[in-house]
């Protein structure tokens, strides 16, 4: 049943005109409403505002996120969902007031079922402003400390004035002037472009020695248990800030520290559940991060020129409450923060796998070894391959535009009405591109299926093993970035195979799959290069955009071709699969660091999935338990199984189909490429 009204006037349950069932359901809402404000102390108003309070929506009450979420965006774009621990309701801000004045009308009385199973009923009302102080008591997030006056302001003087800005021996990459903020590194560089340090690579001189004594003091009284090994030295213009984010787990220990000198600041911290606590860092505090502060909570300094920090006091570090009597502006002066951490070995075993890209986003799961046989290649493409594609489809999709100029040429020298199959076709980018031959494609998720059909694109579900398509009648096919996806040197020799199968005597296959080589020739890859070249002006802060690939639109870092290819390994089928780098069998796969080079043929690589507005379809990651509403900095985490080729090897395993015979092989942008005809 709907509300009678999105207007709070027909509060009334004596009102004349409605029904027995109406009365009911009013006085309920009004129950609902003098429960709230009675008990939590949640003052609803009769007037339409964006927000509004769900009584029996809550995890309290057994609703979980997704599902409420679900009912919610029916009416409208959600942009703020707080679900109290234990409570009987939540509160969600739409984004205008059509949308929340929607969602009541049409969600008040409305039956859901629980997770539970069982029918519960929404009561909605508006309020004025989301209660999210009252219901937690602010606290610092677990793992957070701030050790104030940790410096003298003698101390903080020196320290400033080691600061050289405009000295830039250090090299290029160890000072930016980034849109927000000038850095300065030491110790090893942090990349922006790839959110992590190249570990084989400390930057001469190591940290500045006028910093011992302060990190010896930091030992000395607990506040860290390694010597740091990393600095980062941040400035901030009032006006300035840092875009929230979780420093990348696989790149450092448990322990981050930063020092505040010359000015305080105020700093946001995020739980992924949307609360958001405003800590303020006094000048010469330090700021110590560990546990789930760390790993769990993003960081960041909104850019502003005014702090609303708490009157009363003044300077004290600790969380700004949203006290409306208590509050003031504070105007920023020039801050700058020495951040100390200590560059991580071995990979993160925190217990937040779902925003650890040391893990798999899969909670207790660990990641797969080396397959031993087809049964668990096969078991591997499932869970890492087409699993992953099907829950990053679209966000893959918005990633995947520009069409590669050799594979245009290729389609556009085809005769006209030449039949085209495009195995592995993704969201269909190759198949419209040329409009006089006959194209079709395939692929093996059905979400990007999906996404082709929109589009108006010939396209079907299959696996590039066993395609459904006459022996023959194929005049060209081509198989872009899909058969290192293949498991086993068996299983890629098979899709090669298929290939060949689909082709008419003289017909021409074209073969795209990413190179172990990033570097060819003096020439990085896109991949590599990246946002290098331009993360001067831009950071990314894992935000999702930086999926990688060598085919993406989104590029791996610097390289020194240390490749560990044979290819007279590669041509002997019969070797057990999946030596890494080491020559090591059967031990975990490696995920690989995107926008670095490959250290190991067979990796899992990253893909940070950004999340757009749903389609109606779309269907959760599994086991993702936290929602990104609100929250684009911690996006979850998936892992795609990849072969990447070295030179030689694609060539070699298409010199051992039949009837084929190759006519070019080349590298193109840190992929290997062979285009075979059939004979
Ligand atoms: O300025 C600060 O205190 C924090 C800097 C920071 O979070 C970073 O560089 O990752
Ligand atoms: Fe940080
Ligand atoms: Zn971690």
């Amino acid at each position: 049943m709907a509300a009678p009204s999105a207007s709070m006037d027909n509060n009334n349950p004596n009102h004349p005109k409605l029904s027995k069932t109406e009365k009911k359901f009013l006085r309920k809402q009004t129950k609902a409403r003098h429960t709230l404000l009675r008990h939590e102390g949640i003052e609803s108003v009769s007037h339409a505002t964006e927000s509004l309070v769900i009584a029996n929506g809550g995890l309290g009450n057994g609703v979980s996120r997704t599902q409420l979420l679900r009912v919610l965006e029916r009416c409208g774009s959600v942009e703020a969902l707080l679900m109290p621990p234990n409570k009987p309701y939540s509160f969600v801000r739409y984004r205008t007031k059509e949308e929340s004045k929607r969602a009541y009308a049409t969600l008040n009385g409305k039956e859901m079922v629980d997770d539970l199973g069982q029918n519960i009923t929404l009561y909605l009302n508006f309020v004025e402003k989301v209660h999210w102080q009252g219901l937690r008591p602010p606290v610092l997030p677990p793992g957070l400390m701030i050790v104030e006056e940790i410096v003298s302001p003698e101390d903080e003087k020196m320290l400033l004035e080691s600061i050289d800005w405009t000295d830039n021996s250090l090299g290029q990459n160890a000072q930016k002037s980034l849109k927000h903020r000038k850095v300065k590194h030491y110790g090893y560089e942090f990349r922006y472009d790839n959110n992590n340090v190249d570990k084989d690579k400390p930057l001469p001189g190591g940290l500045p020695d006028i910093c011992n004594t302060i990190l010896e003091k930091c030992l000395k009284e607990g506040h860290i248990k390694y010597f740091p090994d990393q600095l980062t030295v941040n400035q901030y213009e009032p006006g300035q800030g840092i875009p929230p984010h979780i420093d990348t787990h696989s790149a450092f220990e448990n322990e981050i520290i930063s020092l505040s000198l010359g000015a305080e600041i105020v700093m946001d911290f995020k739980h992924p559940d949307g609360y958001t606590v405003s800590v303020m860092l006094p000048q010469r505090s330090l700021l110590v991060m560990t546990g789930e502060s760390r790993y769990l909570w993003t960081h960041g300094i909104t850019p502003r020129k005014f702090d609303v920090i708490q009157a009363s006091q003044r300077q004290k570090s600790g969380v700004i409450t949203s006290d409306a009597g208590n509050l003031t502006l504070n105007k920023r002066r020039v801050r700058t923060s020495f951040t100390f951490r200590k560059v991580r070995r071995t990979p993160c075993d925190c217990s937040y796998p779902l925003f650890c890209d040391s893990q798999s986003c899969h909670q207790n799961e660990t990641f797969p070894s080396f397959p031993e046989n087809d049964k668990e290649a096969s078991e591997l493409e499932q869970e890492y391959v087409h699993r992953v594609y099907e829950e990053i489809a679209e966000h893959f999709s918005s990633t995947r535009h520009t069409p590669w100029p050799q594979i245009v040429a290729f389609l556009k020298a085809l005769p006209k009405g030449s039949i085209v199959a495009d195995i592995g076709c993704g969201n269909g980018k190759y198949l419209g591109l040329n409009k006089e031959i006959y194209m079709i494609g395939c692929d093996r998720s059905q979400n990007l299926i999906e996404i082709c059909g929109e589009r108006q694109f010939q396209a079907f579900v299959c696996d590039a093993l066993t395609v459904p398509i006459r022996s023959e009648t194929c005049d060209a096919c081509i198989s872009i970035a899909v058969i290192h996806h293949f498991a086993t040197a068996e299983r890629r020799l098979a899709t090669l195979q298929e290939l060949a199968r689909l082709l008419r005597p003289g017909g021409r296959a074209l073969i795209y799959v990413w190179a172990m080589e990033q570097e060819y020739n003096k020439q990085k890859s896109k991949y590599l290069k990246g946002s290098r070249d331009s993360d001067e002006k831009k950071e990314h802060f894992s935000s999702g955009v930086l999926a990688s690939g060598p085919l993406g639109e989104q590029n791996p870092g610097t390289s020194n071709h240390d490749s560990v290819c044979s290819i007279s390994a590669i041509n002997d089928l019969t070797r057990e699969e999946g030596s890494n780098a080491n020559g090591v069998i059967n031990s975990k796969l490696p995920v690989h660091i995107n926008r670095t080079s490959f250290h190991s043929q067979d990796v899992l690589v990253p893909w940070h999935l950004k999340r757009g507005p749903t389609r109606e379809k779309h269907s959760e990651p599994q086991k993702l338990k936290s929602d990104p509403v609100g929250l684009p900095d911690s996006t979850p985490i998936f892992h795609r199984y990849y072969h990447v080729f070295c030179e030689g090897e694609l060539e070699a395993a298409c010199r051992m189909l039949n009837n084929i015979s190759i006519q070019q092989s080349y590298y193109d942008q840190g992929n290997w490429c062979v285009i075979f005809k059939k004979l």
